[in-house]
């Protein structure tokens, strides 16, 4: 069987050449008509293809080109592959879908799985393709040229894919005015709504675009970015769908291709990251999806709450559960809280319940997140040089935020998005039972508007003790990893986290809630603390889990310079923490 190693896509820059285009016309292409326009681009790495059956018998040829491929290999790598097959390793096809992938876009940490995920399943020897929204004019991605016309609410909207190959991934990004001219870049903010907390108001017909060109890409698409695959991704593709987001993509799997016999035999996995984010509008706006009455049923959804309307409504996240082939979550723990109870899964725990569902642990970007190589730190260093360059990076730290420069303070940090999942309000609280150690505190977040104050207050209440900083700031973020000795991450749940696997990649001992991914990754006095579980009601700070803060960090402290703390920081870098661990189990 043909395989792709590591090593052999680690070198791989892109090769993708667009050729010359300036006299080519557009293909204009319209789903209604299933076809693509007799217009065929003549630039050299992509071409719209031509009708619907060319597909078809690029795929065949396919299947007849792998067994080829089985007998040999390097008859692959030569070249006397026939020119227009699709070659697709010893692995499978696959479209994984998000509305963020970093480093292009990020909110959080979806956006870090999309980055990371796709190129170890890439060095696993699959094809892989992302497809997420052009929120920006990205320098390194390059306009296809190719467009699909694809029907919107009551509208038929232009779309156009802009392309470009890294680490052995074809990252796609659907070009619209729903992204771009709404966002215009800025998505550590935008990408959702005008500010954090309040969504756009046309969220669904923009992620209904978002879903219709996702599965359209890999048909039009003629890529030819690496040596070992060309052609269209064709039909055999497994879609990954990556929150609330995507939901609409079996739907319109089954919808709108299977019945006409297009990707018969495609699969979906829809990947939850965040229970908390369903999707949930007014029963009226199903007609907004234009979908068949029969799916209907998948998305009805009552609730006792009034937001955003009373009572019944549509789910978007039940149906792209009810609708995939397979539902995965991105911690075991976090799977099996799913279905524990209804406030664990978030009144989903019964669909939950009966669809199944597999979890399987994050993993980290180790390129991005490397201590040797970090491009925002003044000293780089690995798990033998940890303990020379701790202190530097930490002096370095402290003079960045303007607090005490101090190489014998402790510092913990906090990064994250400042929501109630996160935990900040009670950290604020828990703040003043042990700042007065021998301590330091900086906290890093952006999010809802109260608890940004709540940071900005931390300077003045404890000017030679504390920092809040309510930025999305990369640099930063990078700089608290390598530069604290601590991070917390106090939160009410947490499906995976990455926080805390950066942290330990960086010898940074995490000071965790006892939730989702957080019990799967910190081993209590091994790998870091573990605080217990925290009340996941909302609207409350229990005083219990400020004290649970408040003592965990005290013991924490405790160890701070004794053999054992110095033991713990050598387990935490010494675990392989990358996507290569669990890439295997995707
Ligand atoms: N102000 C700021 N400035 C700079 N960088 C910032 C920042 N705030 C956050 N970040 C970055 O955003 C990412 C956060 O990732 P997490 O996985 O911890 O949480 P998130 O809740 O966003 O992700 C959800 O999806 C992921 C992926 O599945 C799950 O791990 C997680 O549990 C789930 O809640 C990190 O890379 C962090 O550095
Ligand atoms: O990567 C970070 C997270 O990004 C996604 O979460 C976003 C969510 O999907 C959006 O719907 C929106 O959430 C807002 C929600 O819609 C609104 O009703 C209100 O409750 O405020 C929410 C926050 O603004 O923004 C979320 C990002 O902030 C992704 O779904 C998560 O898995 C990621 O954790």
């Amino acid at each position: 069987m043909a395989t792709v190693t590591a090593s052999s896509f680690a070198s791989t820059s892109s090769n993708v050449s667009y050729g010359a285009v300036s006299s080519v016309s557009e293909p204009k292409t319209g789903y209604k008509k299933m076809g693509f326009g007799k217009q065929a681009m003549t630039h050299n790495g992509l071409r719209a293809l031509n009708t619907v059956d060319e597909l078809r018998v690029k795929i065949m040829g396919n299947s007849i080109a792998r067994q080829a491929r089985s007998k040999s290999f390097n008859s692959t790598r030569t070249g006397s592959r026939p020119a227009g097959t699709i070659v697709c390793g010893s692995g499978m096809n696959l479209v994984f879908l998000g509305t963020e992938v970093g480093p292009w876009s990020k909110t959080g940490g979806l956006g870090d799985v999309l980055g990371g995920l796709p190129p170890a399943m890439a060095a696993n020897g699959h094809r892989v393709m992302t497809v997420s929204p052009r929120y920006d004019q990205y320098k390194d991605a390059w306009d296809t040229e190719v467009t699909i016309e694809v029907k919107v609410g009551e509208k038929t909207e232009k779309v156009r894919f802009f392309h470009c190959y890294k680490r052995g991934v074809d990252r796609v990004f659907v070009d619209h005015p729903l992204f771009l001219e709404k966002v215009w870049g800025k998505t550590a903010s935008k990408i959702y709504g005008p500010i954090a907390g309040e969504d756009f108001k046309d969220n669904q017909l923009r992620f209904s675009l978002l879903c219709r060109a996702a599965l359209e890409a890999p048909r039009v698409l003629n890529l030819n970015s690496s040596k070992y695959f060309s052609g269209p991704y064709g039909e055999e593709v497994v879609f990954i769908a990556n929150d609330w987001h995507t939901a609409l993509l079996p739907c319109y799997l089954k919808a709108i291709y299977q019945p006409k016999g297009i990707y018969r035999s495609a699969k979906v996995a829809f990947c939850i990251h965040n229970i908390a984010y369903q999707g949930r509008f007014a029963s009226a706006d199903f007609a907004l999806l234009n979908l068949p009455d029969e799916f209907k049923s998948s998305f009805d959804f009552i609730d006792g709450y009034d937001k955003p309307v009373k009572g019944r409504k549509i789910n978007w996240m039940k149906a792209g559960i009810l609708e995939s082939d397979k539902v995965l979550t991105v911690s075991p723990y976090y799977a099996e809280e799913l279905v524990s109870t209804v406030e664990k899964g978030v009144e989903l725990d019964n669909v939950i319940r009966k669809a199944g569902i597999l979890g399987i642990v994050n993993g980290m970007d180790v390129q991005e997140w490397n201590p040797l190589t970090d491009k925002y730190t003044a000293a780089k260093y690995d798990a033998s040089t940890v303990t020379d360059a701790k202190p530097l990076l930490k002096e370095a730290l402290q003079a960045e935020v303007g607090l005490p420069v101090d190489r014998d303070i402790p510092v913990i940090g906090f990064i994250g998005r400042l929501e109630e999942q996160k935990g900040s309000d009670i950290l604020i609280e828990a703040i003043p039972h042990f700042i007065k150690e021998n301590v330091q505190i900086i906290v890093l977040g952006t999010g809802k508007k109260p608890m940004e104050k709540q940071l900005e207050q931390l300077e003045i209440k404890y000017p030679d003790k504390a920092r809040g900083v309510a930025k999305f700031n990369v640099p930063l973020a990078h700089m608290i990893t390598a530069g604290a000795d601590f991070m917390l991450v106090p939160s009410r749940f947490e499906p995976c986290g990455l926080i805390q696997l950066h942290a330990m990649r960086y010898g940074t001992v995490p000071i965790v809630a006892s939730t989702g991914g957080l019990v799967d990754t910190v081993k209590e006095g091994f790998t870091g603390f573990q605080m217990g579980g925290f009340n996941v009601e909302c609207e409350v700070v229990d005083p219990a889990d400020v004290q649970a803060i408040a003592t965990t960090v005290t013991r924490a402290l405790g160890t701070y310079g004794t053999p054992a703390f110095t033991e713990i920081i050598g387990n935490c870098m010494a675990q392989d923490l990358s996507w290569k661990r669990t890439r295997d189990r995707w």
